[in-house]
């Protein structure tokens, strides 16, 4: 990483120990709109820093899309009992000043600084839902990995943000497997930002800690494509290990798939940088997802049963309610790509699609290299 890309932590900083109990109205308010796996573990993050750092309200409010638990209770009723979000985090206390709440608009009211951590399918409804709701002032920021496709082209979540907001978004990614960030186990993330220095030093305060260390480079975009692209090289790499291919195999995957996202990210952005993908977000996510991630584990299963049960089908199996981004994602790619005639400039992308919907078999993910 270039030295002058980081930015560098200025004034308080989450180990200052002046826990602060005020209502003063200059304190930023921060609400985290989503509640899953890395939705929980953002807002444990956030509030063991608002909790320290003067500039915080301690409180952080955490919007839950509700659902009814098999014991009949309500999820958001039962992470404000137990302090636990039973059912996407089990078994982590995630700080007693994390507020569930049920209702959208009550989530955000009064907060400026909006952390957006949905599945990326969910955003468009959700900033529909959002529009005249927030604070005029208020700062976002999406941890959300995933694009939407509309008829212009391709479109980022944070854009989607910005555009039906009329809010600055940075973005945050990073290799983060959430459960192994829940136990406190060091990792490091990438914000990503536009132009606003000062509003990205306050993102990295807000979720750095001793065992997350975050960092942050001007470039919204080069950052949210790997955290977006990385998914779909994750499927390919699951369909290897389902085939029992090997390291070899798969470490090929990986390195053609970096390719890829790096030329797709560059043509679609020209000023994405090189140096962002050796930030975490970039070669180190590449890895992590690959080695670990839900989208690798489905895709293996898909390929062990030979591609004849559906992803959908899987993922409900697997994730009981964790959603995949990876399939979801090589479609929009695929749909970008197809329309701009760039196919065959990306065979691993498309290779990776065209298995997803039964158009080829799995085996087929080191096929198209060697014709
Ligand atoms: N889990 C991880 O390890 C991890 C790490 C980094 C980034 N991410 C990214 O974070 C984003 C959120 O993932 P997650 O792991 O927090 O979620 P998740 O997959 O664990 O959970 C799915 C969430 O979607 C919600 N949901 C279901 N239907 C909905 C609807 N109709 N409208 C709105 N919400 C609905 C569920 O209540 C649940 O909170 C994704 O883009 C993902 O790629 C995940
Ligand atoms: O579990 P996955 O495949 O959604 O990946 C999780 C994170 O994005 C890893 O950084």
């Amino acid at each position: 990483m270039a030295p002058s890309e980081q930015v560098p932590l200025q004034g308080e900083t989450a180990s200052d120990s002046n826990v602060n109990h005020d209502e003063s109205p200059n304190k930023s308010r921060v609400t985290v709109v989503g509640s899953g796996n890395w939705g929980s573990v953002a807002a444990k993050l956030i509030a063991s820093n608002t909790i320290k750092l003067a500039s915080f309200h301690d409180e952080v409010r955490m919007w839950v899309f509700e659902e009814v638990l098999p014991s009949g209770e309500k999820l958001s009723e039962v992470i404000n009992k137990t302090n636990e979000n039973v059912k996407y985090l089990p078994g982590i206390k995630l700080g007693k000043n994390v507020v569930a709440v049920p209702d959208l608009e009550h989530a955000v009211r009064d907060a400026n600084m909006l952390v957006f951590v949905t599945p990326h399918q969910f955003m468009e409804g959700i900033c529909k839902r959002l529009v005249g709701k927030i604070r005029e002032d208020a700062e976002a920021i999406s941890l959300i990995k995933g694009m939407e496709v509309k008829m212009e082209g391709p479109c980022m979540i944070s854009s989607l943000i910005t555009q039906q907001l009329g809010i600055n978004c940075c973005v945050l990614m990073g290799a983060n497997i959430a459960n192994e960030i829940a136990v406190e186990k060091f990792s490091e993330a990438t914000v990503g930002y536009r132009e606003n220095r000062e509003i990205a030093e306050k993102w990295v305060r807000l979720f750095n800690t001793s065992y997350f260390m975050v960092s942050a480079v001007q470039d919204v975009e080069g950052v949210e494509l790997c955290g977006t692209l990385k998914n779909v090289v994750a499927i390919a790499a699951g369909f290897v290990d389902g085939l029992e291919m090997g390291n070899n195999t798969k470490a090929a995957i990986m390195r053609i798939g970096l390719r890829e996202m790096k030329a797709f990210s560059k043509l679609l952005f020209s000023s994405v940088k090189d140096s962002t993908f050796f930030e975490s977000c970039g070669v180190a996510d590449l890895i992590t997802t690959c080695l670990g991630g839900r989208n690798r584990k489905c895709a293996d299963a898909f390929a062990r049963n030979g591609g004849k049960r559906s992803f959908d089908e899987l993922e409900a199996e697997m994730l009981q309610g964790q959603k995949l981004q990876g399939v979801s994602t090589a479609k929009e790619v695929y749909e970008v790509l197809s329309h701009r005639g760039w196919l065959e400039l990306f065979p691993l992308f498309t290779t990776v699609h065209e298995i997803c919907i039964g158009r080829l078999p799995p085996t087929a993910i080191v096929e198209y290299s060697q014709s």
